[in-house]
Order: C-alpha cells, then sequence, then structure tokens
C-alpha cells in the first residue's frame, strides 16, 4: 500500500514539474513596437510576467528579414502633389515646328521641287495647284492663290527659286489673314474671372486642349480653375482634374451624368469667389446632329452668362478629320458665338493646308494649334511662323 501511495506521490509531482515547464514556453504574449529605429523589425518575445525575468525584446536586422510579412505597417509618408511650371508660350510655333514634317512632305518638298524648275508651264502651274489641294488648302482658296502668284511671277518676271518660294510664303500668309484678332481674352473684368468655354464634337482632344490651355495661360502669368461641364463621358472630370492638379489649378464637378450648365455655373460662382483669372470650362463631346445635346450646349452658354457674358467661346477641330470636320463646326458655330478655333493633331496630318480651309470657311481666326500629346504641345498660331514651317528650306 505504502509503495502504491509514493508511487502517486511521485506521479503527481512529476507531473506538476513538467506543467511548470511547458506552459510559460505556451504562453507568449506580442510585444509594443521596437524602439530601435524603423531598420529593425520586432517578431514577439517570450512573456516576461514572472517578475523578476528580464527578457530583451526580440529583434532581426531588416536586412535578414526577407520575405517575412511586416508585422507593423511602416506609416506612408503623404508628398505634396509637385507643381509643374509649363513652358513659356512665346515662340511655341518654332520650336515645335518638326511637329509638321508630315505635312511639309506634302506641302513644302513638292512645291519646292516644282519652283525649282527652269520653266514653270502650264502643267507646273497644275502641279502646284494639286498640291495645294491635296493638303486640304480647299479648292477654292487655291485658285485664288495660285492665280496670284502666277500674276506676281509674270509681272515682276521671277525667276530663282528662292523668290518664287518668297512670293509662294507671302500668298499663303495672306490667305491666313494675318490681320485676324487671335488673342484670348483671359483679363478678368468687372471683378469677376473672363470665363472661356471650349467646345467640339468628341474625340477631338477638347479635355486635352482645356488642360494646355489651362498651362498656356498659367505660364503666361495667370491663375486657372477648371470647370468639368463634360458629366457625359465619366473619366474627363478625372482627366480634367489631373491636369488641374499637374499645375495647382482648382476644379470644379459635378456628379457623373449630372447637368453641364449647373457645373458650368458653380465654376464661374468659385472663379468669381476665389478671384481666379480665368474659367475655363470644358463641355460634353457632342454630335452636333443631335438636336437635344446641341440645346444643351446652348443652355450651358445661357446658364454661364447669368454671370455675365462668355469672353471666348473656343471651337475645338480635329485636323485629321480634314474637310468633313468644317460641316461638323458650322453647327457649332450656328448655336454658340464661336470667337477662336483650335485645330488639333496637326502632327498626324500631311494636310496642314486646313488652316487655310478653316479659317476661310467658318471666318474665325485659328488661335491656337495643336501639334502633339505632350502637355506643352499646343502653340499661340502664327501666320507666318506656320507658312515658314510648312514650306520648309528650299534647299
Ligand atoms: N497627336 C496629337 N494628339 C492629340 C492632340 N490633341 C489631343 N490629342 C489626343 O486626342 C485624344 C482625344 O483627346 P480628348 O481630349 O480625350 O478628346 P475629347 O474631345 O475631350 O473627347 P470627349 O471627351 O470624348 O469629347 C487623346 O489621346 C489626346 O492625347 C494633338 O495635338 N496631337
Amino acid at each position: 500500500m505504502e509503495y502504491v501511495v509514493a508511487a502517486v506521490i511521485l506521479l503527481v509531482v512529476l507531473l506538476a514539474g513538467a506543467i511548470g515547464l511547458v506552459v510559460p514556453r505556451m504562453r507568449r504574449r506580442e510585444l509594443p513596437p521596437s524602439e530601435t529605429g524603423g531598420d529593425t523589425t520586432t517578431l514577439e518575445r517570450p512573456s516576461a510576467a514572472e517578475p523578476g525575468v528580464e527578457t530583451p525584446p526580440l529583434v532581426v536586422p531588416a536586412e535578414v528579414d526577407e520575405g517575412l510579412p511586416p508585422l507593423i505597417e511602416a506609416p506612408v509618408e503623404e508628398k505634396a502633389p509637385e507643381i509643374e511650371r509649363p513652358e513659356p508660350t512665346a515662340g511655341r510655333l518654332v520650336r515645335l515646328r518638326a511637329r509638321l514634317s508630315r505635312s511639309q512632305s506634302v506641302f513644302g518638298r513638292g512645291l519646292l521641287s516644282v519652283l525649282s524648275r527652269d520653266h514653270l508651264d502650264e502643267d507646273a502651274w497644275e502641279e502646284i495647284e494639286d498640291s495645294l489641294i491635296s493638303a486640304d488648302v480647299g479648292v477654292e482658296a487655291t485658285q485664288v492663290i495660285v492665280e496670284r502668284l502666277r500674276e506676281r511671277v509674270r509681272v515682276l518676271g521671277t525667276r530663282t527659286v528662292a523668290e518664287v518660294r518668297e512670293q509662294l510664303a507671302e500668298e499663303l500668309v495672306a490667305a491666313l489673314d494675318p490681320e485676324m484678332d487671335r488673342s484670348l481674352r483671359t483679363t478678368p473684368h468687372d471683378g469677376r474671372p473672363a470665363v472661356m468655354l471650349v467646345v467640339g464634337v468628341n474625340g477631338a482632344g477638347k479635355t486635352t486642349t482645356c488642360g494646355k490651355i489651362g498651362r498656356v495661360l498659367i505660364a503666361d502669368g495667370r491663375t486657372v480653375l477648371f470647370g468639368a461641364a463634360d458629366t457625359f463621358r465619366a473619366a474627363a472630370a478625372d482627366q480634367i482634374q489631373t491636369w488641374g492638379e499637374r499645375v495647382g489649378a482648382e476644379t470644379v464637378r459635378g456628379p457623373e451624368g449630372g447637368d453641364p450648365a449647373s457645373v458650368a455655373f458653380d465654376a464661374v460662382k468659385r472663379g468669381i469667389d476665389t478671384g481666379v483669372d480665368t474659367v475655363v470650362i470644358d463641355t460634353a463631346g457632342r454630335l452636333q446632329n443631335k438636336v437635344g445635346l446641341m440645346d444643351e450646349l446652348g443652355k450651358v452658354k445661357r446658364v454661364v452668362e447669368k454671370h455675365g457674358p462668355v469672353d471666348e467661346t473656343l471651337l475645338v477641330l480635329d485636323a485629321t478629320t480634314g474637310q468633313n470636320g468644317l460641316e461638323q463646326a458650322r453647327v457649332f458655330t450656328e448655336v454658340v458665338d464661336v470667337t477662336g478655333v483650335v485645330l488639333t493633331k496637326l502632327d498626324g496630318t500631311a494636310k496642314g493646308g486646313i488652316v487655310i480651309a478653316v479659317q476661310r470657311k467658318l471666318g474665325i481666326p485659328v488661335k491656337l494649334v495643336g501639334l502633339g500629346e505632350g502637355p506643352d504641345d499646343l502653340a499661340p498660331f502664327e501666320p507666318a511662323a506656320f507658312v515658314e514651317a510648312l514650306l520648309g528650306s528650299a534647299a
């Protein structure tokens, strides 16, 4: 009997010992973050609950921590977006002239090779005419230009290529009506900002152009606010807002599918409150044959004009659509009073002569030209620099 009692006591003592050894190992708890800085990762340590037992934190250097998921998220540093400084606008067309190289090969090189012939006979004049027409100058304008050039060559007895080239350049510049006012009305007046409405068919590059115009104005020292009244295309408001953020300009936007006129109204109101120089309003790309949509554009203008008249209404036209684009453009001019044309994508066409056709057909000055997808690839239009770029050199 005593043996049994002794065995039981021994068993109990052994069991207690085993439990005493095992339980502290199982009880582990999470530690507060290490004070050793960001270069280390704290894992965990056994409980220090037992008095008098100081257990140092278990830390591993970051470089041996590869593959272990971080236990404590490092705080993400919020970086303020960098504000860009757009390129100055003066002389942009000259800087971007190489972008017209496609046009130049049709318009310039072809013409110059004809002009360099010893004798300008009937065939040569016909070739000159064809070159101008295929560069989208338009039949009517071409006939006027060629007629005047022929007359000058005959009367003045011009002979050298350089002289004929010079006279052709003068005729092309004249066809572009260099006296037209191409300035943008963007100065605030009567205690409110200048208001610019940007219209045109979808895909012409309207939203992109709004962003680029904002940069042109900022480069010229103005402050700008964007109105994202293209509530029709979901991404358009994000697009214009991103353009704005890059140059530190605010964007007023409304709910997707909301009333564009109300967004435009709010944008001008915000512009008045914040005292910016110019409010640039992007409108939905609408097809001119959809009467309802065109009415909507008229409404945007009327509602904005509750604050005062719109100072500038720019029609954005895609140069690559050629003569077709002109028909679409005409409808816009009937709904809103277009004060200037922005001809985009001139870098993507061999038909740079469209500038002449647009101005002639619409009787509205081309004020800006788009020569690429870069943020500063929009240049104030200058007839003489443009013609020089198209013709290239006689060499
Ligand atoms: N190569 C070239 N591409 C351009 C130019 N201007 C605009 N684009 C491009 O044309 C495309 C259409 O531009 P958007 O600004 O989205 O056109 P949108 O008229 O606002 O279109 P909607 O909002 O649908 O009416 C984009 O890929 C632009 O980068 C230009 O001068 N040259």
